[in-house]
């Protein structure tokens, strides 16, 4: 299904869908907008009518249902900042899985936060596609999990506060707090302050694996161990640990591969991992279990988050 993949991750890179928001349009005016060459044109449209994703009516191509709330630019649960980074950097990476399952390396670097960091338009792309998978997450944790009983809840690795920014929203007592990288904040204050919460949730400069974490009725990671050795995983369950204080509850959320997998859609999660990190890659529940018990964690649980992820809870 390369083929295929290709033909959906293209639309989104040149942004057709954000080009037929509310219009219909003929191949030529395609053409004409997105500068395209007419030879594969109204094929390639005629393709993504088969996907379902565009229409075709005597002749003229529009957006479906899902294309208009998913793939246009700027709707509130667009997922194109995913896709985008996909098409640029996933798709390339698995052109040479071999050389991975070769050696052990990955084909991409998105595991070098320091230089992600550090690179502003590159930042930009990654948060965008954190925002995509956070939009749908976030929403999902602040109905799941019970916050009647807490006051404060940091986001470990919280990027610029999107998870954060739907506790806080859909449970006003909470104080919610971000801790990430220093170069993180100015990110964290302008998403914040467009989404109308500027306040409700303050920012903790630091780093991980350096710094201590904040105090906090309950820690998150979500997205954050799957980047990381089995040993640092290990380390920043510990360190969580030693950062709650008696009944104090640690969340983590990942893409969990099942004991016996049914399909395959966590696997190629994981390997997407695999490809774009060192040493990182997604596990099992029980593994996730282990290192929270092994840190002291006395109670621990796991249930469904959304359809792709699950949540573990661990009570000390
Ligand atoms: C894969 S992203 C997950 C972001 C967010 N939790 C989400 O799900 O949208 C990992 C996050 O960890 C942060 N991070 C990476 N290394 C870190 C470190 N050493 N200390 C603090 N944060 C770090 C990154 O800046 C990034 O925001």
């Amino acid at each position: 299904m390369y083929a295929m993949s290709k033909v959906v991750l293209t639309a989104v890179e040149l942004d057709l869908f954000t080009v037929l928001k509310d219009v219909e349009a003929s191949a030529e005016e395609v053409c004409e907008r997105l500068g395209l060459h007419p030879r594969a044109a109204r094929q390639w449209l005629d393709t993504l009518v088969v996907t379902g994703l565009i229409r075709r009516e005597n002749g003229r191509y529009g957006n479906s249902p899902a294309a208009s709330r998913f793939l246009v630019r700027g709707a509130p649960a667009y997922v194109g900042g995913f896709l985008s980074r996909s098409g640029e950097m996933l798709y390339p990476a698995w052109g040479r899985f071999t050389d991975t399952l070769r050696t052990g390396r990955p084909q991409a670097n998105d595991g070098d936060f320091r230089e992600l960091v550090g690179n502003p338009a590159f930042l930009d792309r990654f948060l965008t596609m954190m925002d995509s998978l956070s939009g749908h997450l976030g929403p999902e944790l602040a109905k799941v999990y019970d916050w009647t009983e807490h006051d404060s809840v940091a986001d470990i690795g919280g990027a610029r506060g999107n998870l954060i920014s739907h506790l806080v929203r859909a449970h006003v007592h909470l104080k919610g707090m971000v801790f990430d990288l220093p170069e993180m904040e100015p990110r964290f204050d302008a998403h914040l302050a467009g989404l109308g919460l500027a306040g409700r949730a303050s920012f903790v400069p630091g780093d991980f694996f350096n710094d201590p974490l904040p105090q906090a009725d309950v820690l998150i990671m979500g997205h954050v161990l799957h980047d990381w050795s089995e040993e640092e995983r290990r380390m920043l369950v510990g360190k969580a640990y030693q950062a709650l204080a008696p009944g104090g509850v640690l969340l983590v959320y990942d893409r969990m591969i099942e004991e016996e997998p049914a399909d395959a859609d966590n696997l190629l999660v994981s390997l997407h991992m695999i490809l774009t990190t060192t040493d990182g890659s997604e596990y099992t529940q029980g593994e996730c279990l282990a290192w929270m018990r092994e840190a002291g964690f006395q109670q621990t649980s796991v249930q469904p988050l959304g359809p792709t992820d699950t949540l573990a809870i661990a009570i000390k």
